[in-house]
This record gives C-alpha cells, sequence and structure tokens, in this order.
C-alpha cells in the first residue's frame, strides 16, 4: 500500500469526517453493548435455580435489561449504516466526478494508447471496489478490534484458564482458513482472467456479427466459446472446491473448542468454581471472539483489492493532461482561413520520425487535398492542426496566430471536421445535429439541414426532427449518417473544414449527392480534404501528395498529371481498376 494512495483517500474520505465520527461512535456504542449481552444472560440463566425455583425479582430486570440493550444496539448499528452508506456514495460520486473531469483534459495520444474497455472499469468497478471495499472493510476492522478486546476481557474475567484453550485454537482456525484463501486465491485469479477473456470474446463476436455470418464463422466460433467456457467450469470447480473447504474446516475446529470449553466448563461447575450462567455467557464470547478473527482473510483481502482499485484510479487521474495553454492565449474568432505550416516536425514515437521540418502555406478559403498511399501521414497532418497531437518542433499559424498561442476550445470551434466514422448518438435527430450548438433553434437546424441537402429525409423519417436515433445511427443508412454530420458541422458554421476519407464508406451514387453537400459547405471556407478515390478532389485548389511523412508533389490536378509522377501514376492506377 503506497502511503499516497492511503493519504488522498483519507482527502476524500476527510470530506465526510462527521459521517466517520458518526460512523465510529456508533460502531462503537453497538458493539459494545452487545458485548455485555452474553454475561447478562448468564446472570439470567443463575436466576433458574431449580424447578419452582426462578428468582423472578432478578430475572424480570436483567431480561429488560437485555431486551433495551439488544434494541439500542440494532439502532446505532441502523445508524451506522446510513452514516457509512451516504459517506461511501458522497466519495464514490466525487472520485468518478474527478476521473471522468479529467479524462476530458487527457490529449488524445492516451486514448489512442489505452484499451477503452479498461478506462471503463476504472471509472465503474474501481471507483466501487474503493467505497465498498473501505468504508465494509474500515467499519468491520472497528467492529472486530472492539469485539475481541471486549471479549477476551469478558472471558478472562470469566475464567483465564478456560481463556487459554481458547486462546490456543482460535489462531489454529485462522492459520487454516488464510492457508486455504491462498490455494483458492490462484484458482479465483485464474476464473475471472478466463472471464474477462470469455467477455471479450462475446463481446467482439456481438459486435461483429456481420462478419462472423458473411464468412460463416459460427461454428468455429462456437468451438472458441466452448473451450473458453470448459476453462472457465473447471477453474470456477477448483476454486469453488477450495472455498468450500473454509467454512467446514473452521466450523470443525471452533466446534471442537466449543465442546472443549463446555466440557472443561462443566467439570469447573461441578467443582463450584463456575456457574452454569457463566458457562453459556463463556461459550457466547468464544463464539464471537473466534468470528471476527476467521474474517481477518477476507477482510484482508477485500481491503487490498480495493486499495490497488484506488491505485489503478489514481493512476488514471495522475495521466498527464494536455499541454497547458499559455495565459496569454487569445480567442481565435471567425478566422479568414489562411493556414501555414512552419518547419513542422512530428512523430508519435520518438525513434520513428514521420513528419520532418515541412513547410506549407494555404491561402483562405482554398481547397486543399492531401493524399498518399496508406500510412503516409495524412490523418497525422489534420491531427496537427486540431492540436490533438503537437508538434516537436516548428509552428502552425492559422491568420497570423500561432496556434499555441490560442485557445484549444476557440481553435477547435473555428474548425468543422467530418470522419469517416459518422459518429452519432442516442438521441433525436435535431439533438444529434445541434450537438456542437446545443443553443441553436429549430429554424436554424432546418436551414443547416437543407443547405446539405438532408432535410428531404429527415422530412420522410417517422417523427421529422424529432425521430429518436440508436446508438451509433443504427436505423440510418451510411449516408443518411453521414448527411447528418456534416448538417452538424454546417450548423457551427465553421472557417476552416476538415474531411478525413469522409465519403470512403458510402457508395457512388450516395456520394455523388453528399459530394454536392460537400462542396456547398467548401464554399468560402478553408478545406483540407483526405481522400483515397482521386475523382473527387480533381477541383482542388492545392493537391499535396504525401510520403513517409513529406510532401513529394504540389501542384493541381492538371499540373500533377503533367509531372508524371506519383500522382500520375496513383491516379491511373485507380482508373485502371
Ligand atoms: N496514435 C498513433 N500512435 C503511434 N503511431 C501512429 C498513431 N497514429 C498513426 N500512427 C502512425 O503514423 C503513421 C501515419 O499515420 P496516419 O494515420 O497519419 O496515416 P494516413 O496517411 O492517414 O493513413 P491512412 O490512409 O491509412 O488513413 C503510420 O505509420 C501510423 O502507423
Amino acid at each position: 500500500m503506497k502511503k499516497s494512495t492511503l493519504r488522498r483517500i483519507w482527502i476524500y474520505m476527510g470530506k465526510y469526517k462527521i459521517n466517520l465520527i458518526g460512523v465510529l461512535i456508533c460502531s462503537f456504542f453497538s458493539n459494545t453493548l452487545l458485548i455485555f449481552a452474553p454475561l447478562l444472560t448468564g446472570k439470567a440463566i443463575d436466576k433458574i435455580i431449580g424447578p419452582s425455583n426462578v428468582d423472578f425479582s432478578g430475572l424480570i430486570p436483567l431480561i429488560s435489561i437485555l431486551l433495551a440493550l439488544y434494541l439500542t444496539s440494532s439502532l446505532f448499528q441502523w445508524f451506522m449504516s446510513i452514516l457509512s452508506n451516504v459517506a461511501a456514495s458522497h466519495i464514490t460520486k466525487d472520485i468518478r466526478k474527478d476521473a471522468f473531469d479529467h479524462l476530458n483534459t487527457l490529449p488524445l495520444k492516451f486514448f489512442d494508447q489505452t484499451a477503452h474497455g479498461d478506462i471503463i472499469s476504472k471509472l465503474t468497478n474501481d471507483i466501487d471496489a474503493i467505497s465498498e471495499g473501505l468504508f465494509q472493510g474500515i467499519t468491520q476492522v472497528l467492529s472486530a478490534a472492539i469485539i475481541i478486546t471486549g471479549c477476551f476481557g469478558f472471558m478472562l474475567a470469566i475464567n483465564p484458564f478456560i481463556t487459554m484453550i481458547v486462546l490456543i485454537i482460535t489462531p489454529l482456525c485462522f492459520f487454516i482458513a488464510s492457508f486455504i484463501a491462498k490455494q483458492s486465491k490462484k484458482m479465483f485469479s485464474n476464473q475471472s482472467k478466463t472471464v474477462g477473456e470469455l467477455n471479450g470474446y462475446v463481446e467482439e463476436m456481438i459486435g461483429n456479427q456481420k462478419v462472423v455470418k458473411a464468412f460463416g464463422y459460427e461454428n468455429r466460433s462456437l468451438e472458441a466459446f466452448k473451450k473458453m467456457n470448459e476453462e472457465l467450469y473447471h477453474w470456477g470447480q477448483k476454486a469453488q472446491w477450495y472455498s468450500s473447504l473454509t467454512n467446514p474446516t473452521t466450523r470443525l475446529i471452533n466446534n471442537t473448542a466449543y465442546v472443549a470449553v463446555t466440557v472443561i466448563g462443566g467439570l469447573l461447575a461441578i467443582a463450584g468454581h463456575l456457574s452454569v450462567g457463566n458457562i453459556a455467557s463463556f461459550l457466547t464470547y468464544s463464539n464471537q471472539f473466534a468470528k471476527p478473527i476467521n474474517e481477518i482473510t477476507s477482510l484482508s483481502s477485500q481491503i487490498q483489492s480495493a486499495f490497488a482499485s484506488a491505485e489503478r484510479v489514481f493512476a488514471l487521474i495522475d495521466e498527464e493532461s494536455e499541454a497547458k495553454v499559455l495565459e496569454s492565449a487569445k480567442e481565435i474568432n471567425n478566422p479568414r482561413g489562411s493556414v501555414e505550416f512552419k518547419k513542422v516536425s512530428f512523430s508519435y514515437r520518438p525513434d520513428v520520425p514521420l513528419i520532418k521540418e515541412l513547410d506549407l502555406s494555404v491561402k483562405p478559403t482554398n481547397m486543399i487535398a492531401i493524399v498518399g498511399p496508406t500510412g503516409s501521414g495524412k490523418t497525422t497532418l489534420v491531427n496537427l492542426i486540431m492540436r490533438f497531437y503537437d508538434v516537436n518542433s516548428g509552428n502552425i499559424i492559422i491568420d497570423g496566430d500561432s496556434i499555441y498561442n490560442v485557445t484549444r476550445e476557440s481553435l477547435r470551434q473555428s474548425i468543422g471536421m467530418v470522419l469517416q466514422e459518422s459518429w452519432l448518438f442516442k438521441g433525436t435527430v435535431a439533438e444529434n445535429v445541434a450537438y456542437g450548438k446545443p443553443e441553436a433553434t429549430r429554424n436554424e437546424i432546418i436551414n443547416a439541414a437543407k443547405e446539405s441537402m438532408a432535410h428531404s429525409f429527415i422530412k420522410r423519417l417517422p417523427k421529422g426532427y424529432d425521430t429518436e436515433i440508436t446508438e451509433d445511427g443504427g436505423n440510418l443508412s451510411q449516408g443518411q449518417k453521414q448527411l447528418l454530420t456534416i448538417t452538424r458541422v454546417m450548423l457551427t458554421n465553421p472557417s476552416i473544414l476538415i474531411l478525413d476519407e469522409a465519403t470512403s464508406n458510402i457508395d457512388t451514387r450516395t456520394e455523388i449527392k453528399i459530394q454536392k453537400a460537400f462542396s456547398k459547405m467548401m464554399e468560402g471556407r478553408t478545406s483540407f480534404v483526405i481522400a483515397h478515390r482521386l475523382s473527387t478532389i480533381r477541383e482542388a485548389d492545392v493537391i499535396l501528395v504525401l510520403k513517409d511523412g513529406d510532401i513529394i508533389e504540389k501542384g493541381n490536378h492538371e499540373e500533377l498529371l503533367k509531372k508524371k509522377g506519383f500522382y500520375y501514376t496513383m491516379y491511373h492506377s485507380q482508373f485502371a481498376e
């Protein structure tokens, strides 16, 4: 357990000090009251002296006190769980908020390099494990400490000799329980690893059902699933076999102690050293004393796993945010759209240089097409303009301002992006269109849709602009989804456009319609268009041909064809197809 993890958990918990103090007080009273109960029960038993010989005047007050004691203890128990649950939910909420807030400040690099499932599991399971583990852990440790000390004290007071017997037998239980726990832990961890694999496999198969069916993969998929399921069964069985040993073994030892206490207690009673009531009290104390000791193993693993989860969540919160903007950073508003790259160098990994001292000057309202083989750095160029990644050296200037001297928000608001994947979320058509401008009026939305030629298909949807779209736009065609994302960009009215393979998922007939929407959108705006289909970028003012991160050819369509270089070969190879 790292000290810093403890300190940070304490900072979160410290905000709910009052609840914590309340939990401590309630736990103290609830457990202390309970510890007195067996003593009183013993005394009550001793009031029943024999047939027709019951000391009612002593017995009735004892029973009344016992009832009051149990009632008060239960009330304290109830208050304790309310206080601890309230604090636990607040802490979960606070940590989750901090983690999610921080997630929004992380650079794209982080999301590119981290498994998304892992991030989700940190935000959900791990955060739950922290609060559950810690609060249950703390309250149980506290109760255990009070119960063990109290019971030990009372047992000692009743009879030190029998207390020694209990003291010898109970740790034996503890060692056996922890040995079994160690063995079963291995099996449980294999089991959860297999569960993880199985979940991943099922998710992949469900997500890619089309591909599974298209390639007739069903039977092979079933085979692979069967194998994993068998493995899961195997580990599950073993884990259960070991863990199911704990209870019977510890019970057996505890019961042996119970019998020993009863027999020795009986003998001592006959010798006149103990009363029957004393034996009854002692038996209850020895039981209560053993219980928390037996639970220490599971309690410690619960607390350890809460700490492990806390470390994972704090590691996420400690991930380095996007570089801070300068204090002097200004807002960029409606730029005219001139873009300049000055000796820009960039690489994703220090040992693999990608873009080397690239110079480029783009005039406002120009259409720049970026073409080149796969992996040549086309998307990287637009990543740099959007500041998804920062250059290693050099500068990018928009309308005379370095993009590093303006706020990221205003820079990104000035640029509209349409990607190959048209991302839509669960909500109405209108809500999806207004994603970048939530305050847009219905008229503005309709006008944008008319401009992007999406209006006619939206009108025909069952509820028009109020039609609910399922997650990922499953109930729309690929072309319709793309028209919606174009409308979304239209509505934000950016000065600069980036279209990254925006029509590559669309059939050629729909593409013509979408091309028209694009042409309309590009009017009066600087645009960067990445396209594999060269027929779509013939009209570009400048075509940049990229190869291994360098611009190897630059010019308009005719100029580049005349050159008979790389573009010429690419263009003709596409038409030969
Ligand atoms: N997040 C990343 N981390 C590390 N390397 C990356 C990352 N993204 C891209 N690369 C690498 O950088 C190079 C350029 O990638 P980029 O996506 O810019 O190519 P592209 O020309 O857009 O390719 P495509 O036409 O296939 O989309 C490739 O070699 C790629 O493997």
